[in-house]
C-alpha cells in the first residue's frame, strides 16, 4: 500500500439504480414500490426539450410527495453543453424537499465541468439555507470524460459514484456499433475456425473502476439496452462485478432482480470469505503469514480479498 490510504467510498448500498423520464410521473409509484436501491429520475435524455419544463416539475413535486423509502434518490440534470442544466440545478435546490440526495450529472469531459456545477450547487444551497448537502454522481460517457476519468474521480468532495454510459460512450468514439452495451457481433477474436467474443467496454470500466478506487468513489456499471435480453445482461453485470463496480443501471424494472441477484454477494461467497478469515486467523496464532485453504493458497492480501465480500454483504444487509 501507498503511503496514501485508499478512501473508503460512502457506505450505502448502490446494487441497481432505477430509472425513469421525469415527463412521465405515472410511474414513480411504481420505482418507489421497487427494490432497487437508487432512483434515478431523469431531465436529460429520456425527455424531449418540450417536455423539460414540465418534467422539472413533475421531479420537484414527486421528491417531497412520494414515499421513496430508504432509498438512495437522484435526480439526473442535463449536459453542461446544454441550455437546461442551471435551471434544473436552481429550481431542484430552491423548490425541491430535503429528502433529494444526490444530482446525476451526464457526459462530464473535465473536473471543471464538477467544479461548475459544484459552485451553482454550493451558492444556491447557501442562499436557501438547505440542511442537508447534496452528493453527486456522475457519467463517464465520452472520450473526453474516460482520458480525464482520475482528475474527474478527485473533482470534488460531493462526488459519491461514477457509471460508464455505454450509449454516449459508443457515440462520443466513434464506435461501429447501436448496441447499448453488451456483446457486439462484430468485436471478436478469430482461430481455428471459431470466433471468441471479446468485451469492447472491459477497458474503459476498469479505467473508471481504477479512478474511483483511488479516490474514494463508487464504480458503477450503466444502461444494458435490450431489456428482452436477461442472460445478456446477467453476462454483463458479473463481468461489472468481477471488475470491481458495485452496481448496475436498470432501464427496465424487469432489470431491477437482475442486478440485484448479480451484486448482492451469494451466501455461499460470504460464507468462503469467513472460512478464509478464519484461516488466516488460525495462520496468524501460529505465526504464518499464509496458509492453504481448500488446496490453494491464502495470505495476507486474501483477507483483504476476504473482507470486501465481507463488508458488502454486512453493508448491504444493513442498508
Ligand atoms: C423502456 C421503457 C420505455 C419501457 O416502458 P413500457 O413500454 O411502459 O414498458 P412495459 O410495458 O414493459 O412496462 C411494464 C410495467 O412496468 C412499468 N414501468 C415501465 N418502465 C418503468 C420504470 N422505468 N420504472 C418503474 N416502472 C416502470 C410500466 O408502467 C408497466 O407497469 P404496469 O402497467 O403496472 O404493469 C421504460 O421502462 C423507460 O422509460 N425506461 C427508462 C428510460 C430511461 O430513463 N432512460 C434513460 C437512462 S439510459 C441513458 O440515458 C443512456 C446513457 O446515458 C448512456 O449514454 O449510456
Ligand atoms: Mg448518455
Amino acid at each position: 500500500m501507498s503511503f496514501r490510504l485508499q478512501p473508503p467510498p460512502v457506505a450505502r448500498p448502490n446494487r441497481c439504480q432505477l430509472f425513469g423520464p421525469g415527463s412521465r410521473p405515472a410511474i414513480f409509484e411504481k420505482m418507489a414500490a421497487s427494490a432497487a436501491d437508487v432512483i434515478n429520475l431523469d431531465l436529460e435524455d429520456s425527455v424531449t426539450p418540450n417536455d423539460k419544463p414540465e418534467a422539472r416539475k413533475n421531479v420537484i413535486a414527486a421528491i417531497g410527495d412520494v414515499d421513496w423509502g430508504t432509498k438512495t434518490l437522484s435526480v439526473r440534470i442535463n449536459g453542461l453543453d446544454s441550455p437546461y442544466w442551471y435551471r434544473d440545478v436552481v429550481d431542484l435546490l430552491e423548490q425541491a424537499s430535503e429528502r433529494l440526495d444526490l444530482i446525476m450529472i451526464p457526459k462530464v469531459g473535465c473536473a471543471a465541468d464538477i467544479y461548475a456545477v459544484d459552485a451553482l450547487v454550493t451558492s444556491v444551497e447557501a442562499a436557501m439555507g438547505r440542511k442537508k448537502r447534496i452528493g453527486f454522481e456522475i457519467i463517464i460517457e465520452s472520450a473526453a470524460g474516460i482520458t480525464h476519468v482520475a482528475e474527474i474521480a478527485a473533482a470534488s468532495p460531493r462526488l459519491q459514484a461514477m457509471s460508464l454510459g455505454a450509449a454516449d460512450f459508443a457515440a462520443s468514439m466513434g464506435m461501429q456499433t447501436t448496441g447499448i452495451g453488451g456483446t457486439q457481433e462484430t468485436y471478436y477474436m478469430h482461430h481455428a475456425g471459431a470466433n471468441y467474443w471479446a468485451d469492447p467496454w472491459h477497458w474503459a470500466q476498469a479505467a473508471i473502476v481504477a479512478a474511483c478506487r483511488t479516490h474514494g468513489v463508487l464504480p458503477v456499471d450503466g444502461p444494458f439496452g435490450d431489456f428482452s435480453d436477461d442472460e445478456g445482461f446477467l453476462a454483463q453485470a458479473r463481468r461489472s462485478a468481477t471488475l470491481g463496480m458495485v452496481g448496475k443501471w436498470a432501464i427496465h424494472p424487469k432489470q431491477v432482480a437482475l442486478s440485484n441477484s448479480v451484486f448482492t454477494p451469494s451466501e455461499a461467497a460470504v460464507a468462503e470469505a469467513r472460512e478464509i478469515l478464519a484461516a488466516m486467523e488460525q495462520a496468524k496464532a501460529e505465526g504464518q503469514g499464509a496458509t492453504v485453504y481448500k488446496g490453494r493458497l491464502v495470505d495476507i492480501a486474501s483477507i483483504k480479498q476476504a473482507e470486501v465480500i465481507v463488508r458488502q454483504s454486512e453493508m448491504i444487509a444493513g442498508g
